[in-house]
This record gives structure tokens, C-alpha cells and sequence, in this order.
């Protein structure tokens, strides 16, 4: 008895040591807050990560940690530091560190949330394929241009009236990369496409959950779903099936024209993922299922963050009736009303331009983009990063950083114009990430906003409807990115 009563006592203390070592910050780790015991950082403001990691900033300097759950967060602020830390030491963190929707929703697969030689393999076939079917190029531009045309006609449609644009932003964007990815684009009234493109956009702006999901994965068993993770895997299951439903489907066409031998020209990644993968050695990281969730990253990747970019500069438009008019005024002198604005006609339009790195700023859209890991343990300005550690490179940190910026939380249109008139000082605005895991999408993301935002611009006129509160600037819903609150707003055609 006395034996069994000592055993029990040695097994609570070893949990209890363990516990305490586990929400405990080591000397050696950057600084961060205090740390409770068995409790570590859980004190900290969750509903708020901007604001508080702010304050960090303020009190622990450009690297800080917390101890969360088990976790250890590096949080990486500033410019030059974030800089020295993903660029220079990019073969070191570059990996994806696990979280709920690196190891639970996509399973370490795909593109944004593979590691090592999977991730390196498919992130290179998907920069050098999509160079190839036109990023950056005028191909590219004319995809684009179709679909702003089609989006025009459906603002037209609205005659003037009250409305909320998100979902028509939803699915003019995704078309786009739709006809990238899979060769397809959908119409504005195709109510399944809308359904899968709701799913996207309700799993973006409702996943706080993710991130406590991270850090106490055991919360997901609670009985009754309070976090409400069945919604979320439902929309994901959604959004996969429709995904390997276009993969199945061109698969099997892939293959009767294979054994027809006349397999058609290669003109979007999943042909080209094709062709690869049948050419590949057996044993290639070119499978089945990289193909799906590949597809997938770059369908969501390409849907919900340009879109969301899109909302903010109507809204902004909206309280700014001056900057619209500013811009409508050089668009017309530049390109005049009966074309639409090109990419060649960008370095003419310096307010226009400014005021899109200026949107891109203050829209701080992925202000704490997915957390990056370690390769081994790193010495970093005289601190140790464990290996373990989920590192942040904290975008909102020089979006918003008032050693670069003159009161950062004000929009300025001219932020960026030079006195001579040119554009300069874009270059600091990370709105894409920093070092290799930098956003795959950014050329086609720039081209898609220039052509979207201006081409609206010099059409249409955008008012708040009479009465109307329009949402603060300042507010903000933040799920997978930051968002601006709904807004109604009427469209009234100016040409
Ligand atoms: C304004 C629009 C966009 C913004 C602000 C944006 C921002 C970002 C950010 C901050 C990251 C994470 C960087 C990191 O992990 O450190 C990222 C990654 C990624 N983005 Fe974008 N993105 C945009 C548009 C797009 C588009 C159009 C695509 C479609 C091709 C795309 C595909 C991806 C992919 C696949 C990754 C993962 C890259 C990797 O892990 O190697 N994004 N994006």
C-alpha cells in the first residue's frame, strides 16, 4: 500500500515538473510577458493578438516569446529584424510549423503548408508553371481584363441600388485563378460555385478557433462544439470535394486522351501537374493528393485575400470621396474613358499607385500570417529559438510601425508619392510575407488589384446609401485575415 501510495505521489510530481518545465520561458529564449506556472502566457488578451502584440513590441523589442499550452511562439517585429531572421536565415525557418490547420485541416500537404524537399518541389513546379501560363505577363493581363468586364456588366446590373459587393468580388476573383488552376471559370448566378466560395469566405473571417485549436488541440472534443469546429470542417470538406471533383474529372479526359495519344495542349497547373505526374518516377512527391490540396492553396490562396483587399479600398473609397475623385480625374487624363486601364499605363498613374500601396498598408490583411518552424535550433541576437518553436514574422509590425510611417493608423493617399511626382518607398510595404515562404500569388495579386481597383474607378462612382453608417475604418473583423466590417454601398456609373 505504503509502495503504491509513494508510486502514485512520484507519477503527480513528474507530471507536475514536466507541466511547470513546459510553461516555463528557458533564460536563454527571447523575453516575453511573465509566465504563470502550469499556466504560462494563457493570460494574455486572445481576442486581440494586433493590439497585444503591439504593447509586447513596446515592452520586449523587435523579438519577444510566449509560453502557450505547450507551445513556444517566437514573435519576430520590425523590418530589419524579420528581415535578418527569414531572409538570411532562410534555409532555416522556412519550414511550416504544425498548427490546427497545418496538421489537422490540410495534413502537411499541399504548398503553404508542406516542409522540406515536398514543399521546395511543389513550390518551385507552381512559381515556374504559372510564370508559364502568364504571372506577370500580358496573357495574365487579358484573363484578368475578361473577368473585370464581366464584373462591370454585374455592377451595372445593380442600377444604382444598395448592395453588398463581397460575394461578386468573391467570384470575379476566384474566376481568375480558377482559369490558372483548373482551366475554368464560373458564372456569377452558379449557385454551387457561390456555395463554395460562401465556405471559403465564412472559414476566413471565423477561424480565431484555429488558432486556439493550435495551442489546445483537446478543446476540440468538448461536448457541443462551442468553438463550432464541425461548421469549419464542413466548409473544408465543401471546398475538397468540389476540388477533387475538377481534379477527378480532367484526370479521367487526361487519361482517354493519353491512350488516344493526343493529349491537349498544357494550358493551366492541373494539366501541367498531369502531365508531370505521368512522367514522374514512381517514387516523386508528385501524388494524388499533393495535386488536390495543391490546387486547393492556390484556389483559396487566390479567392479570399484579393478580394478582401478589393473590399477595403471601396470602403475606404467610400469615406474618402476626395481620393476617388483624384483618381478618377488622372485615370481619364492618362487613359482617357474608352479603354481600360493596363499595367503599362501604371507608372502614369503615380496618385493611382500610391493610393493601392496604401490600401495594401493599411488593410493589413495577414497581419500574423501561418506560423514558419526550424529546421534545428537557431542562435539569434544572442537568444536561443528552439527548434520547436512557432515563429511569426509579425507583418502588422512594419505595415504599421511608426519609425516608418508618420501616424500609421491614418490612410494617406500621397504616403507614397515623391515631391518629383514618382512613386517610391513601396518596397517596405510586406503586405506578401518576408523571405522564401513569401506569397506565391503576389504578381498575379498586384496585377488583379491594379486592373480591378482602377478599371472600377474610372466607371463608377462609389456613394454610401442615404443614412447609411458606414463601418469605421479603424474596425475590423479578423479570422484567417483581417477584414473590414460588411458594408452596403450603391455604385453609380459615371461613363
Ligand atoms: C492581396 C492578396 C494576397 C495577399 C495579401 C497574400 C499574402 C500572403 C502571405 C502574407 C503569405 C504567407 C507568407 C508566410 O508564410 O510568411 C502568403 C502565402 C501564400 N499565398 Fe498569398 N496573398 C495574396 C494573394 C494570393 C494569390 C492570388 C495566390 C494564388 C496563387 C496566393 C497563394 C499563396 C500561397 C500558395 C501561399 C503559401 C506559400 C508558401 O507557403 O510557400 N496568394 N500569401
Amino acid at each position: 500500500m505504503e509502495y503504491a501510495v509513494t508510486l502514485f505521489l512520484c507519477v503527480i510530481i513528474t507530471i507536475l515538473v514536466w507541466l511547470w518545465s513546459k510553461t516555463r520561458r528557458a533564460t536563454n529564449w527571447p523575453p516575453g510577458p511573465p509566465t504563470i506556472p502550469f499556466l504560462g502566457n494563457l493570460n494574455i488578451n486572445f481576442g486581440d493578438m494586433i493590439t497585444e502584440f503591439r504593447r509586447f513590441r513596446q515592452q520586449y523589442g523587435d523579438i519577444y516569446s510566449l509560453v502557450i499550452g505547450s507551445q513556444t511562439v517566437v514573435v519576430v517585429n520590425g523590418l530589419d529584424t524579420p528581415k535578418e531572421m527569414f531572409v538570411k536565415n532562410g534555409d532555416i525557418v522556412s519550414e511550416r510549423a504544425d498548427s490546427f490547420l497545418v496538421s489537422e485541416v490540410t495534413k502537411r500537404k499541399g504548398i503553404a503548408s508542406s516542409s522540406g524537399s515536398l514543399w521546395k518541389e511543389h513550390r518551385t513546379f507552381a512559381l515556374s508553371t504559372l510564370r508559364e501560363f502568364g504571372f506577370g505577363k500580358r496573357i495574365m493581363e487579358h484573363k484578368i481584363l475578361e473577368e473585370v468586364d464581366v464584373f462591370l456588366a454585374s455592377l451595372r446590373k445593380t442600377k444604382g441600388t444598395s448592395f453588398d459587393i463581397s460575394p461578386l468580388l468573391s467570384t470575379s476573383v476566384s474566376n481568375v485563378i480558377s482559369s490558372i488552376a483548373f482551366g475554368r471559370r464560373f458564372e456569377h448566378d452558379d449557385a454551387n460555385f457561390n456555395k463554395i466560395t460562401n465556405a471559403i469566405s465564412e472559414n476566413f473571417s471565423d477561424s480565431i478557433m484555429a488558432g486556439i485549436l493550435t495551442f489546445f488541440p483537446f478543446l476540440r472534443r468538448i461536448p457541443g462544439d462551442p468553438l463550432n469546429v464541425g461548421h469549419f470542417m464542413k466548409n473544408v470538406e465543401m471546398v475538397n470535394s468540389f476540388t477533387q471533383g475538377i481534379v477527378d474529372e480532367r484526370k479521367k479526359s487526361f487519361e482517354q486522351e493519353g491512350k488516344a495519344g493526343d493529349i491537349r495542349e498544357v494550358t493551366n497547373y492541373l494539366d501541367a501537374y498531369l502531365k508531370q505526374r505521368k512522367d514522374a518516377p514512381t517514387e516523386s512527391t508528385f501524388t494524388d493528393e499533393q495535386l488536390q490540396v495543391s490546387i486547393t492553396d492556390l484556389f483559396l490562396g487566390g479567392t479570399e485575400t484579393t478580394s478582401t483587399v478589393l473590399q477595403w479600398f471601396i470602403l475606404i473609397l467610400l469615406h474618402k470621396p476626395e481620393i476617388q475623385e483624384h483618381m478618377r480625374a488622372e485615370i481619364h487624363k492618362i487613359v482617357g474613358e474608352s479603354r481600360f486601364p493596363s499595367t503599362a499605363d501604371r507608372s502614369k498613374l503615380p496618385y493611382c499607385n500610391s493610393v493601392l500601396h496604401e490600401v495594401l498598408r493599411f488593410g493589413n490583411i495577414s497581419p500574423l500570417p501561418l506560423p514558419h518552424g526550424l529546421t534545428e535550433d537557431l542562435h539569434f541576437h544572442g537568444y536561443l529559438i528552439p527548434k520547436h518553436a512557432l515563429l511569426i514574422p509579425n507583418l502588422d509590425s512594419v505595415l504599421n510601425d511608426t519609425a516608418i510611417y508618420e501616424n500609421p493608423s491614418e490612410f494617406v493617399p500621397t504616403r507614397f508619392l515623391s515631391e518629383d511626382g514618382t512613386v517610391s518607398g513601396t518596397e517596405k510595404v510586406y503586405t506578401f510575407g518576408i523571405g522564401r515562404r513569401v506569397c506565391l500569388g503576389e504578381s498575379l495579386a498586384r496585377m488583379e488589384f491594379f486592373l480591378f481597383a482602377t478599371s472600377m474607378i474610372q466607371r463608377f462612382k462609389f456613394i454610401p446609401p442615404d443614412g447609411y453608417q458606414l463601418p469605421a475604418l479603424s474596425q475590423y473583423k479578423y479570422g484567417l485575415t483581417r477584414q473590414p466590417l460588411n458594408f452596403k454601398f450603391k455604385a453609380v456609373e459615371y461613363i
